[in-house]
This record gives C-alpha cells, sequence and structure tokens, in this order.
C-alpha cells in the first residue's frame, strides 16, 4: 500500500482483510474517553508493518467503541436494539466516537498508513421488522480500497426504523464488511488472547455456537453490544475465515498466520 492514489483495477482486486481493534484493546474501557497508550501504537505499527512489507494489499480497518462510546450510549439507555430519538444523545453516542476514530487516524497517520475516516451515522441504516439486517452500502469503501487507502470504520450510531438511532457495533460492521467486500481474513483484536473456555484456556477453533455457549460471556466492561458471545455469533455467520486473538496475535494475523481462535 502506498498511499500515492494509484488506481488498480477492481476487477483484479485482492480481497481484503478486515480488521477489528476492540474497544478493549486501545482504550482503558474503565476510564471514560481515556485511550489505552500502549496498546494503540503498538497495533498501529502492527499495520503499517504491514502494510509496508506487503503482507496485507488491501484492509479495511473497524475499531469498537470501548471508554469512548459506551458509556455515552448506557448513560443514554441506548443498545444495539434500544434506541433515541434525543438529538443530544446521539451527538453524545457518535461524538465520541469521532473522536475515537480521530484519535486512531492520527496514529495510522504518524506512520505513514493512507488511512480514511468512514462513519457507520452518515452511511448506514436498520430497516423496521425482526430480520432488519443493516443495510451498509459498500461502493464507497470499495472504491476507496481500489485507489489505496485504508477506510477506517468505527461502531456508531444508526438510522434505526422505529427506534429512531441505535448502536451499530464493530463486530456488526466486521460482519457486513466481510460478507459484503468477499474478505479474504477477519481479525478480531481485543484484549483476550481467543475465545476462553471453563478453564480460561484458548479455544483453538469454533464452528458452532452450541459448542461453546456456556463459556461465552458478555464483556466484563460496559459494554451495550454483546461482548464475546455476540462476536463469536457474527464470526460464526460468515464465509471468510475468522481469528480472535490478544495483541499479540495481531502481526502474526496480518501474516497470515494462525493466532488465538479460529472460527468458521
Ligand atoms: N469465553 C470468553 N472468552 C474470552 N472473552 C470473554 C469470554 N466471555 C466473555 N468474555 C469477555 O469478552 C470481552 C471481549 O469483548 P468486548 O466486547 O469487551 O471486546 P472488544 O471488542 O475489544 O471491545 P468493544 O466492544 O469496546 O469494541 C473480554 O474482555 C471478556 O471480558
Ligand atoms: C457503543 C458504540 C457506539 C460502539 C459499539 O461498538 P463495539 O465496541 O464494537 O461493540
Amino acid at each position: 500500500m502506498t498511499g500515492d492514489g494509484a488506481s488498480r483495477d477492481a476487477d483484479d482486486a485482492t480481497p481484503p482483510v478486515v480488521l477489528k481493534l476492540g474497544g478493549s484493546l486501545i482504550t482503558e474501557k474503565d476510564r471514560p474517553e481515556t485511550l489505552d497508550d500502549d496498546a494503540l501504537p503498538a497495533a498501529c505499527d502492527a499495520i503499517a508493518d504491514a502494510l509496508a512489507d506487503g503482507a496485507v494489499e488491501r484492509l479495511v480497518v473497524v475499531h469498537g467503541g470501548g471508554s469512548f462510546g459506551h458509556h455515552h450510549a448506557s448513560e443514554h439507555g441506548v443498545s444495539t436494539t434500544a434506541g433515541t430519538r434525543d438529538p443530544a444523545a446521539v451527538m453524545d453516542v457518535h461524538g465520541a466516537m469521532t473522536a475515537l476514530n480521530r484519535a486512531v487516524l492520527d496514529r495510522l497517520h504518524e506512520r505513514d498508513v493512507p488511512a480514511v475516516p468512514v462513519h457507520p451515522l452518515s452511511l448506514s441504516a436498520r430497516p423496521a421488522g425482526a430480520d432488519g439486517d443493516l443495510d451498509l452500502p459498500l461502493s464507497s469503501t470499495a472504491t476507496l480500497l481500489g485507489e489505496g487507502f485504508v477506510p477506517v470504520f468505527h461502531g456508531d450510531g444508526v438510522a434505526t426504523a422505529g427506534e429512531g438511532v441505535t448502536v451499530v457495533s464493530g463486530d456488526e460492521l466486521v460482519a457486513e464488511l466481510a460478507a459484503g467486500l468477499g474478505a479474504r481474513r477477519v481479525g478480531v483484536c481485543s484484549t483476550v488472547p481467543g475465545v476462553l473456555d471453563a478453564d480460561g484456556a484458548v479455544i483453538p477453533g469454533i464452528d458452532s455456537f452450541d459448542a461453546v455457549a456456556d463459556a461465552l460471556g458478555a464483556s466484563d466492561a460496559t459494554d451495550v453490544s454483546g461482548g464475546m458471545a455476540g462476536k463469536v455469533r457474527e464470526l460464526l455467520a460468515l464465509d471468510a475465515p475468522a481469528h480472535v486473538f490478544g495483541a499479540a496475535g495481531l502481526a502474526p494475523f496480518l501474516r497470515g498466520e494462525a493466532a488465538g481462535t479460529r472460527i468458521d
């Protein structure tokens, strides 16, 4: 990835890697609006290295809310299903998430990664109905990728028919992006080294929710979007192989190696 804006042939496009940087990883999740000043730069180093040495050609980054989005959403009673019609509440959640997005972009730019923001509140919607699957148009993302950029999404508010604005989680965005862009591989980097079994050991592979349901919980921190159980559900539904890993697994994952728990 050069960032020189050179056009690439869309028909020839290498399928992208979709990577989520968990909010638990890049922020201090228990201290409102506080970055993790070790983990975020380290994650950006790994991304910059993988692009510079060609291990990854096309990359979409998604980051979660951590202590920026979840506290505001929780204070306003907003979740992935419960919405708000109060513009001040929407701005609290969206404003915190765009501030975190800016911090991620700044650290990627410092490392010459050609990262550009994509804000789901301006792009996406949930239609009415029980199976109101997220509508996430992807032509801007596909075009950005084709022009050599690294689109950086974030969990956000999302217009929701019948509810006002609800929360769209980074995990949900990862699933939509992976399916819609035909991702090569999907990585979810969090604070845990993988999905853990009841004894705290990393489960090497998961191919069915029921087989691991008893071990899967919500997040330890304030989280309006489902913690590890939500992640595993989203990732099992994908065609692309997905991996859940911790900070130490990020560089190996980007090199195409095994990392954490593989979900397929
Ligand atoms: N079986 C399990 N294995 C691993 N983690 C689990 C398990 N059950 C529950 N968890 C919790 O899930 C958390 C990871 O999910 P969480 O949604 O907090 O992460 P994240 O994606 O990094 O953060 P964010 O949602 O802010 O983006 C872990 O920190 C842990 O507290
Ligand atoms: C709370 C908000 C706005 C973002 C939720 O995204 P997640 O941290 O990926 O679950």
